[in-house]
């Protein structure tokens, strides 16, 4: 089972995933596009993306909006490095086409 990753651990992943926060013992980043069509290209991008990981974000979607929070449930809702390792492919999956 994933282990929770320190404090220190989670400093240094966000220093390198721009816009994301701890929140709650989450990760939390609000994306925001400029029409639901592109919010909703984005959302398939990261459910094909966290398929493939099989971890999966806590998010909402709001015409352009679509907020994230990344934590793993089997780790007592803490964040791991799986969080991190999501939250680094949703950046790389978050260009607008
Ligand atoms: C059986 C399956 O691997 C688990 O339920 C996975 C699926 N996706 C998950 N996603 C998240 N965010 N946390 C989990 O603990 C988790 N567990």
């Amino acid at each position: 089972m994933a282990q929770p990753i320190t404090p220190a651990e989670i400093t240094t992943a966000l220093a390198a995933l721009p816009g994301w926060q701890l929140e709650r013992d989450a990760l939390a980043k609000e994306f925001k596009f400029g029409t639901f069509r592109e919010a909703m290209s984005f959302m398939i991008r990261v459910a094909f993306e966290a398929e493939g990981l099989d971890h999966h974000p806590d998010w909402c979607n709001v015409y352009n909006r679509v907020s994230i929070r990344l934590s793993t449930h089997d780790a007592g809702g803490k964040v791991t490095a799986k969080d991190v390792a999501l939250a680094r492919e949703i950046e790389r999956v978050s260009w607008v086409d």
